[in-house]
Parts: structure tokens; C-alpha cells; sequence
């Protein structure tokens, strides 16, 4: 079934198709960063992408002991610059996470702007990552995850959040039927980022549309292995180690034919648990 709604400037649909840019971050280049952003969000356009994601922490990297020059105030910089691709190209931007300087510190902040240009959720990373010293250099966040993206009910982690499913789950029992993730995830535990995204896709019975970055910094290689995986665990889309642009295609209405199929959530015996 296609859910279809008219809107002036596009049909909303449950078909999309995505594209996850494994950008290769600049450490603390944020200037290099920006550019380099928009460069491959012209790409995935031409691609014929109509929701693009980047991965955490794009516009700085891990470059935390020069937060203090490079963090983005209230993430002004960043939000504008979400907004005025999503205009120009009328695509839905998943906008990664950014440092974001807070009056009380700084934070790891996912951006969520729509093809309008509004900027629809504003997520900051709960679970900091001590092996990167998130926990001394970054505040953790106090925003829920769940939002809706073009009609569809959906929500967005960082990183480590999906090695703690009972967070991932609240948001699917808050209606989430798509899971956005974006991430620095290492080259070394890329097992277990496979594993873990797609184990929250069944168990959720949700699409779990992940975008990891490429390439390495002082003390890390990244994984890539960006992922689109469906709510029956099934990989739609799946990206190397190299920088580059995955695309896939993807049916939301699909969530509801799985979750009607295994009656999960009505199953549920909350009062046990
Ligand atoms: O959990 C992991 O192994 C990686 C997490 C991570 O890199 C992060 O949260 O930035």
C-alpha cells in the first residue's frame, strides 16, 4: 500500500531513496569539512536521493581539545548550512551530529532538517563514548529521539547509543518506524556495528538506515560499512571502507506488513518485565 499525500512541491511517499555519505572528516578542518559536505550532497541529488544523511561529528571530527575554537555556537553555522542545501535541493537532510557549544559546554548534537528547510529535531548523544573521551571533553543530552520526518514517524541515535536497545526500543514504542544513526564507529568493532544494527532492526521491526564514516584520525580508522537494513533484518544497502555515497531504496509502508506478520509489540508482556 502507498500512503501518498499531495504537498505543493513533491508528493510524499514511503518509497524514498537514500543515500548515506561516508564523508572522510577532516580533523578539526571545519571550513574543508563544509565544503567537502556539500560537494557529495550535489552528488547523492544528481543520484536521485531524496533523503541524505552524514555521519557524527562531520563538521569537526574528534578534534576535542580544540572544541573551544572549532565547536559551533547553538550549532547556528551548521543548522544554516542544513537548511540552505535541503532548500536548494529539496531533499531531507539527516544532518549527522555536530559539536555543539551550549551555554552549559558542548554537546554531540544530530540535526534533522526537512526538504522545506526546517530544521524538524535536535538530538544531543545521551551514551558518551568513554574509549574517545566523550565523557571529559562533551555534556551528555537531555532530547527525546522521536520525530517525524516526511509523514513518517521516525527517530535518531549516535554511535554507542545502539549498544543499549532498551533506549532504541522506547522510540518504537513511541511510534518509530524508521531508526536514522549516524556515527564514528571503529574500523576494529565493525562486527559488531553490523550486528548490533541489525539485531535493533528485527527486534524493532523497524528500518534501522545507518551512516557511518570513511578514512582515520590520530588515534583511529573508521569502519564505513554504511547500512540500510529492513524491519524483517534483511540488508538493503551496504557500503565498503572507502569514502563514497550508498544509496538505497526503501518502502516504509513495509513496517507495518512485519509487524503484522510477528505480532511483536502486541505480544509484549510489560507487567513482567
Ligand atoms: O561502541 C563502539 O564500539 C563505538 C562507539 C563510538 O565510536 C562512538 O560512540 O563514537
Amino acid at each position: 500500500m502507498i500512503f501518498l499525500i499531495k504537498d505543493n512541491r513533491r508528493e510524499l511517499t514511503l518509497k524514498h531513496k537514500i543515500a548515506m555519505i561516508q564523508l572522510d572528516i577532516h580533523y578539526g578542518d571545519t571550513q574543508t569539512n563544509y565544503t567537502r559536505a556539500s560537494t557529495f550532497i550535489d552528488k547523492a541529488v544528481k543520484s536521485g536521493a531524496d533523503i541524505i544523511l552524514l555521519p557524527e561529528l562531520w563538521t569537526s571530527g574528534y578534534d576535542l581539545t580544540r572544541l573551544d575554537e572549532i565547536a559551533d555556537d547553538q550549532a547556528k553555522e551548521s543548522i544554516a548550512f542544513l537548511q540552505e542545501q535541503a532548500k536548494k535541493y529539496n531533499v531531507s537532510l539527516v544532518g549527522g551530529s555536530v559539536a555543539e557549544k551550549c551555554d552549559d559546554g558542548v554537546r554531540n548534537t544530530l540535526l534533522v532538517v526537512d526538504s522545506k528547510g526546517k530544521l524538524v529535531h535536535k538530538y544531543s548523544k545521551l551514551h558518551l563514548f568513554q574509549l574517545m573521551d566523550e565523557h571529559v571533553y562533551l555534556e551528555e543530552g537531555n532530547d527525546k529521539t522521536e520525530f517525524e520526518l516526511d509523514g513518517t514517524d521516525s527517530a535518531g541515535f549516535i554511535c554507542y547509543d545502539i549498544r543499549f536497545p532498551e533506549w532504541m526500543r522506547k522510540s518504537a514504542l513511541n511510534d518509530a518506524k524508521v531508526m536514522y544513526v549516524v556515527a564514528e564507529w571503529p574500523k576494529l568493532r565493525i562486527d559488531h556495528w553490523r550486528i548490533l544494527l541489525q539485531a535493533r532492526a528485527i527486534e524493532n521491526q523497524c528500518y534501522v538506515i545507518a551512516c557511518n564514516r570513511s578514512g582515520s584520525d590520530p588515534k583511529n580508522e573508521f569502519g564505513g560499512m554504511s547500512l540500510i537494513i529492513d524491519p524483517w533484518g534483511e540488508v538493503v544497502a551496504e557500503g565498503g571502507l572507502e569514502e563514497e555515497i550508498v544509496i538505497g531504496e526503501v518502502d516504509f509502508s513495509l513496517v507495518e506488513e512485519v509487524r503484522k506478520r510477528i505480532p511483536v509489540f502486541g505480544d509484549r508482556r510489560e507487567e513482567r518485565y
